[in-house]
């Protein structure tokens, strides 16, 4: 045997929950791993895990040594200054041609500013996004690549090995682009994440409130709904979600959990990108916008809640399932949009075809929609918009007028849906014919000489209007 054959194929640094995973993951795969951590106590319980199919190292510097070259870590740890703290540690020790691939949830801005420096060193830097927690790290997770195609090139075989396989058989792993056009269509994915979430915690508002759903009543409404075209894994785990008892009271365990969201920032992201971009993700900024609501109510909020229901309890729980396709619609669309503004801009060009297909499996907005998305995206090319598709119009045909309802339904009863209202409002604000801009022209021109463009002739026009003091 010659000494490189004792050599590791690849490194896992951090291991937490996604490390461990995918390190087991990788070995699975038929790839020598080696992992380290930065913390002992993280390496003692690693060891105890994952040895002896992983080999696992006392620091995360040493796992330098157990590698072929080129040296290929994939780096598993809390995005933001642990990322930058591990890079300096490591740049004095590597070499032209090593690659460090970042798979954690990291800033888009930040993958590109990284590239950079390690640019100068000849070391290739790979901005990975994953998604699929624990099972999917685990069993395959949905993989975004980006960074300098070389390099990307270079780690694919093993991300592909490791990714989960969609129905087809192709692997949830796509390369989106240079820079942090992988981290981008992460961060997407994940503003995608949150505005679905919200909507599904507005169904369970409206079932378990003005429809009256007791438990097991409940879980089985959202388990028919993951029959339709809306079925998804967010809405398999909310049935089981709704469905699980706590052992301590007897009562359904999601009422014993305390009604305040946490996040961990992808979702501002997202919503800070559409800002930059000048695209519309209302209903992520929404869904966004409850969770920091949901932290910031104040204890007696509950007793200023006087209407009494209004609505029709099971037109609701009828009319919601039907719903659901146009909601999860909006949020594709949402984020779809947001990545193909961003490509263009940067010139990453990212295929939203690509990216729907990379969705399918492991990550947590697979949904049986995206098969239909990436058809429609591979049909026309030069859509950029899935509201203006065909598919959009099959969809909106069965679930328009129940969504109309059911927010009329909700806002009558006094229960916040602000994702399902965003939701339509964005349908509308995309697909009505008039919009109401033509007066906000009107208005600027009026008190600022702004100018507006006419429907009947090219150009910019000012009008003289009267002087309003
Ligand atoms: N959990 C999930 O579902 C998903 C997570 N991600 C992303 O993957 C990355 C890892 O996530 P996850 O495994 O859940 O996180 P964990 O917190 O479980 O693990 C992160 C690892 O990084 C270590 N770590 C923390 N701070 C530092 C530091 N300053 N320097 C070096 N290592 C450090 C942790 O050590 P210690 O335990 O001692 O803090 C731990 O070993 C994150 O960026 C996360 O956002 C992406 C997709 C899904
Ligand atoms: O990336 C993920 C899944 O795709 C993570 O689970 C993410 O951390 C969830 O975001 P948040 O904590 O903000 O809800």
């Amino acid at each position: 045997m010659t000494e490189t054959e004792h050599l590791c194929d690849i490194a896992v640094i951090g291991l937490g929950v996604m490390g461990r995973n995918l390190a087991l993951n990788l070995n699975d795969r038929g790839y020598k791993v080696v992992a380290g951590d930065a913390f002992p106590d993280v390496v003692v319980s690693a060891r105890a895990e994952l040895e002896p199919t992983v080999t696992v190292v006392d620091t995360p510097i040493d796992v330098l040594k157990h590698l072929k070259a080129p040296r290929t870590m994939l780096v598993m740890i809390k995005a933001g200054d642990p990322v930058d703290a591990l890079i300096e540690t490591f740049r004095p020790h590597l070499q032209p041609g090593d690659i460090l691939i970042d798979g954690g949830n990291s800033h888009y801005h930040d993958t590109e500013r990284r590239q950079a420096l390690l640019e100068a060193d000849g070391v290739r830097f790979v901005g990975l996004g994953v998604s699929g927690g624990e099972e999917g790290a685990r069993h395959g997770p949905a993989l975004m690549a980006g960074g300098d195609p070389d390099a990307v090139a270079a780690v694919s075989a093993p991300l592909a090995a490791i990714a989960a396989k969609a129905g087809d058989g192709a692997p949830c792993f796509g390369t989106f682009g240079p820079g942090g056009a992988g981290h981008f269509v992460k961060m997407a994915h994940n503003g995608i994440e949150y505005l679905v979430m919200q909507a599904l915690a507005e169904c369970y508002l409206l079932l378990s409130g003005p429809a009256g759903l007791e438990r097991e009543a409940m879980a089985e409404t959202f388990r028919r709904w993951d029959e339709t075209a809306a079925s998804s894994y967010l809405l398999e785990i909310t049935a089981v979600v709704v469905d699980e008892v706590d052992t301590d009271t007897g009562r359904p365990l999601v009422e014993m959990i305390k009604d305040s969201a946490h996040h961990k920032g992808t979702g501002r992201w997202t919503v800070e990108a559409g800002l930059q971009y000048g695209v519309a993700v209302p209903g992520i900024a929404t869904a966004f916008l409850a969770r920091a609501l949901s932290s910031r109510r104040a204890p007696h909020a509950a007793s200023l809640r006087r209407l009494p229901p209004a609505g029709d309890a099971a037109l609701i729980a009828d009319d919601l399932g039907k719903a659901l396709p146009a909601v999860m619609l909006a949020a594709y669309a949402q984020g779809l949009s947001l990545i193909s503004e961003a490509s263009k801009v940067n010139g990453w060009g990212t295929e939203l075809a690509t990216v729907a297909r990379t969705w399918r499996a492991g990550c947590i907005i697979r949904a049986a929609m995206l098969d239909p998305i990436a058809d429609a995206f591979t049909a026309d090319p030069e859509l950029t918009d899935i509201t203006l598709s065909p598919l959009a119009e099959e969809i909106l045909e069965t679930a328009e007028r129940p969504l109309r309802r059911v927010v009329a339904a909700a806002v009558a009863d006094g229960v916040p849906v602000p994702a399902l209202a965003n939701s339509i409002a964005y349908l509308d604000g995309l697909r009505a014919k008039r919009v109401g801009a033509n007066l906000i022209q009107g208005q600027r021109d009026l008190f600022g000489a702004h100018t507006f463009e006419r429907t009947d002739k090219p150009g910019v026009f000012h009008h003289e209007w009267p002087v309003v003091s």
